[in-house]
């Protein structure tokens, strides 16, 4: 197919002369594309391609190359809010067909903190936020094409844009090879445990009641390891949010059970995510496990604590806040959580950076008091969590938007793959027993590498 039939409809736009940025949308039903194909077709945007699905899969947004990215240093809401806003209103939508329901969407994230270093996340500054030049959601079947306003004209821009889909249509997409492991090193394991010992003796159930200790393992393949494998392999595990995220020579990659918020016209859905306990094959193990969790007196405490603190910080920017007192089992491939949904009514005009900097990090991924355990963690955790259990989202045209907290996740440059796993600790953890939790989490990303240990 053409778009020939949109001809007359893109004449008829009558470009707005404060616009910087045009954005033709359209609906791709006829070329059935593919990740794969998409993935092949767009290889030399490769440092600049993302792709972030919705846990239920209903929802999918693929962005290839970067043609207005926001990024900080420092994570400052005001100006922030002003340049996504003053971005957004630079953009003139042009809609080419009735019954469009995707939205146009800036994809990004924020460091964990602001811990310095020159190190494997130099790819990525503190905040970054991109606009796409193409944004595809396969699931609704439309496409975002952005242009610079004064770039071309409208048509040339309609028929450009029809060569990519008919090319991206007849793409063969690329094989690849599966990289074969060199080495497999879990990061100063011992040092790790000691580190548990010690916090475990540091907190107390008064001042310093939990914090969340994070360990790595680093994988070394004997070649590179080709994105194409990765987006295959990233299909395998359901009922998770799957973030790729490319920047520069670096992917990050994500299969997380945790919802950081969402925000739909002036509601707000988050949940308290913390108590854990491993899903085995065996079924009987298994009820055992989520009956073991839901009556566990240090898991339902440390849930709690986590719930509690989630409802304080999201008061000032609400007066309506509803969940239940007893957590429900979130399951997961490998994992079962202590999990209680929180529904909140916002107060008007309230903007989704001021809501990140009051949320994140949770205690489920930085302890409590909130400062005193992001301090402990920036001082005393070995390496740098970078995005790791980081917000990384987007935020929609109609400033609606979908955060997750990157869990379960690994950093990919060219021949290796650093994956990062932490735990609750609390007042009479054990750290043997923390160290197998973190292995259980380890499990997702050792999954979509295909590696056993
Ligand atoms: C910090 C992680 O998990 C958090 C989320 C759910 C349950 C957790 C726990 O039970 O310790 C952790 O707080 C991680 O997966 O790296």
């Amino acid at each position: 197919m053409n778009l020939v039939e949109y001809e007359d409809l893109v004449e008829e736009v009558i470009i707005d002369s404060d616009s910087d940025y045009i954005t033709l949308h359209i609906p791709i039903h006829e070329y059935d594309i593919s990740h794969a194909q998409l993935f092949t077709y767009f290889k030399e945007y490769t440092g600049e391609r993302y792709w972030f699905q919705s846990k239920d899969g209903e929802f999918d947004s693929i962005g290839i190359g970067y043609r207005k990215s926001i990024t900080r240093d420092k994570f400052k809401v005001q100006s922030l809010t002003s340049e996504k806003n003053e971005l957004y209103d630079s953009i003139q939508m042009v809609p080419l067909n009735d019954g469009l329901s995707s939205r146009l969407s800036l994809f990004g994230g924020v460091k964990f903190d602001d811990k310095d270093t020159n190190d494997e996340w130099s790819d990525f500054s503190m905040v970054e936020f991109h606009l796409p030049v193409y944004q595809f959601d396969l699931v609704r079947q439309e496409v975002f094409y952005t242009i610079p306003q004064h770039s071309q004209k409208l048509s040339d821009a309609l028929e450009e844009l029809s060569g990519v889909l008919s090319g991206l249509s007849q793409t063969e997409p690329d094989t690849y090879e599966r990289a074969e492991v060199s080495i497999i090193k879990d990061i100063f394991p011992d040092e790790w445990k000691r580190l548990v010992d010690e916090a475990v003796d540091v907190l107390d159930e008064e001042s310093f009641l939990k914090v969340v200790l994070a360990r790595q393992r680093l994988i070394t393949f004997k070649s590179g390891i080709d994105p194409l494998f990765l987006l295959d392999r990233l299909r395998d595990e359901k009922d998770t949010y799957t973030i790729y995220y490319e920047k520069g020579a670096s992917a990050f990659v994500s299969k997380s059970p945790e919802r950081l918020f969402e925000i739909e016209d002036n509601h707000l859905w988050t949940n308290a995510i913390a108590g854990s306990a491993p899903r085995t094959k065996d079924e009987e193990e298994n009820a055992y496990q989520q009956d073991f969790l839901l009556h566990d007196e240090k898991n339902r405490y440390e849930h709690e604590l986590v719930r509690q603190s989630i409802v304080e910080d999201l008061k000032p920017y609400s007066s309506v806040i509803e969940y239940d007192e007893v957590p429900e089992i979130l399951k997961n491939k490998y994992i079962y959580h202590l999990h209680t949904p929180i529904k909140v009514s916002l107060n008007e005009d309230i903007e989704v950076f001021e809501i990140l900097k009051a949320i994140h990090p949770t205690p489920a991924v930085g302890g409590l008091p909130k400062k005193i355990a992001q301090d402990y963690i920036k001082e005393q955790e070995y390496g740098t969590r970078g995005l790791y259990a980081a917000p990384i989202g987007l935020i929609h045209e109609n400033n609606d938007s979908e955060f997750v907290v990157s869990l379960r996740s690994m950093l990919v440059s060219k021949t290796s793959a650093t994956l990062f796993a932490g735990c609750g600790i609390v007042k009479g953890s054990s750290s043997e027993k923390e160290f197998l939790e973190t292995d259980v989490k380890f499990t997702p990303m050792m999954n979509v590498l295909e590696v056993e240990t």
